[in-house]
């Protein structure tokens, strides 16, 4: 069964967020710097260029990450977490009630603070963005409603990092979820999709964790098959070793 695409329940028995965090975010890591270098800059660009904000903007997959979130605290009042594991949910809130044992997010809160140049402290910050964090949900991106048996309202922004990818076995299923996705979105709004191009699997500890792989011609066809108006594509530098890409995409 090598070959099989990862199940939702190899995710909730084998997912451990602990060693996520520590093998792709922990400072000491140095192939991690690619990606977050990427993301933080690219997402402070985005936020910062003016044209996305609004009451709320919703995290999907978040994983037991809040870096993704730095930036968009600026332009929104409210902030939805969530994720298809319970275990990642948990990392995040110890992080917001800053528990022993929580992951230590300094670095990432200093580097967007010198990147937004506003003189605000990283305790400011991150106070900042705990306290717009509203909901912490599970969710489930296969699903129509994925937040079933909630019903939300419809948001002015939903972001996701890495996680589509993880989900969904092939382009068909890609765009269901991009569908289900845009029914989260209100009309006008947008999605920014995070994603690395064309890779077959990811690790967590010893347990790989299948990928779909993607390409940018595959990503833009998915999102006008979704019904969405692509805005803007950015792809991380030549001499990064993976592709690394940003798309942002309008609910038409
Ligand atoms: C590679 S991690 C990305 C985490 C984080 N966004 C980041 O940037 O590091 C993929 C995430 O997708 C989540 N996931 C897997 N299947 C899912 C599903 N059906 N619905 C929602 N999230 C799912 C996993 O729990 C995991 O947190």
């Amino acid at each position: 069964m090598e070959d099989s695409f990862t199940s939702q329940q190899t995710y909730i028995d084998e997912f451990d967020s602990v060693e996520y965090l520590k093998m792709y975010y922990d400072q000491e890591q140095a192939m991690l710097s690619e990606w977050t270098d990427f993301a933080l800059q690219t997402l402070h660009e985005v936020f910062s260029a003016g044209g996305i904000g609004g009451d709320t903007i919703m995290d999907i997959g978040s994983g037991p990450t809040i870096y993704q979130l730095l930036s968009a605290c600026e332009k929104f009042k409210n902030i939805i977490i969530s994720d298809f594991l319970e275990q990642n949910l948990a990392e995040i809130q110890k992080w917001l009630k800053k528990e022993p044992g929580a992951f230590d997010w300094t670095s990432y809160i200093e580097r967007v603070c010198k990147l937004e140049g506003n003189g605000a402290t990283c305790e400011e910050k991150a106070e900042k963005l705990r306290n717009k964090v509203k909901e912490v949900l599970r969710c489930d991106v296969l699903k129509e409603n994925p937040f079933e048996p909630l019903t939300l309202n419809p948001v002015d922004c939903v972001i996701s990092c890495l996680c589509l990818e993880a989900c969904c076995n092939d382009m068909e299923s890609f765009c269901d979820v991009l569908k289900h996705l845009k029914s989260l979105i209100k009309p006008g709004g947008c999605l920014l999709l995070l994603s690395k191009l064309n890779r077959h699997y990811y690790s967590v500890g010893d347990q790989r964790f299948s990928a779909l792989p993607v390409t940018r011609e595959g990503l833009e066809k998915a999102l006008k098959d979704a019904g969405y108006e692509t805005m803007e594509i950015k792809v991380a530098d030549q001499n990064y070793q993976s592709k690394i890409l940003m798309l942002y995409a309008k609910h038409k």
